[in-house]
């Protein structure tokens, strides 16, 4: 059975740090499974139509997370859809019930990737002023067993492309999900 056909239009969410590759891997994820791509990044920024250094610096980062839950609680209603979530939706325990509506996919890069991916980034306010290897490390030890709650964990390498990791994805999720059998079919 192919994975599209496993998954039933169940949707996948994508958690993992900043910078390990959600909304890059997620858009090509979402062709290779015929499903609908949603950013809960992108999602927050049109509904407020400010940018997320924006909300950050007026309202706080709490407004911000109050902002993520409601959108990632809008989307867990949906079905056929990948969603790439912002790097701390593990924080709050009310998005894990939203989560769970899904398959929860771990992308994990060393941080070691991480840096070198983000040194020149301006978007991610949690990163600026600050010294980027030091504060993905201390991100990352805060978070580690909150990503690990997740469904199935991708670890992914320096060398590996975003098509790599969708092909890696879709080898790992037959692992983790059982094939629904046809019980209206034995009945008749
Ligand atoms: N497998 C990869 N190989 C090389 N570069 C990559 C890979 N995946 C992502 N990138 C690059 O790393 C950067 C961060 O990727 P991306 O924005 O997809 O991360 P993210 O997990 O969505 O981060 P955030 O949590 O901040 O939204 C981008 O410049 C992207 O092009
Ligand atoms: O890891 C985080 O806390 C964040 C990650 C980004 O995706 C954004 O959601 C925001 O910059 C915060
Ligand atoms: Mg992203």
């Amino acid at each position: 059975m192919t994975t599209e056909n496993l998954l039933q239009g169940v949707n996948v969410f994508l958690i993992g740090m900043m910078g390990t590759g959600k909304t890059t891997v997620g858009k090509k994820l979402a062709q290779r499974l015929n499903y609908r791509f949603f950013d809960t990044d992108v999602l927050i920024e049109k509904v407020t139509k400010q940018s997320i250094t924006n909300i950050f610096a007026t309202q706080g980062e709490e407004t911000f997370r109050d902002l993520e839950s409601q959108v990632l609680s809008e989307l867990s209603s949906c079905t056929k859809s990948v969603i790439a979530t912002g790097g701390g939706i593990v924080l709050k325990s009310i998005n894990w019930s939203y989560l769970h509506h899904g398959l929860i996919i771990w992308l994990d890069a060393p941080v070691s990737v991480l840096n070198k991916r983000l040194a020149k980034n301006t978007t991610r306010p949690l990163l600026q002023e600050t010294d980027l290897q030091l504060k993905l490390q201390s991100l990352l030890e805060e978070r580690h067993s909150l990503y690990a709650q997740s469904d199935l964990q991708i670890i992914i390498d320096q060398h590996q492309t975003p098509n790599d990791v969708v092909d890696q994805i879709l080898q790992l999720v037959p692992t983790v999900i059982q094939p629904k059998f046809n019980i209206s079919q034995e009945l008749n």
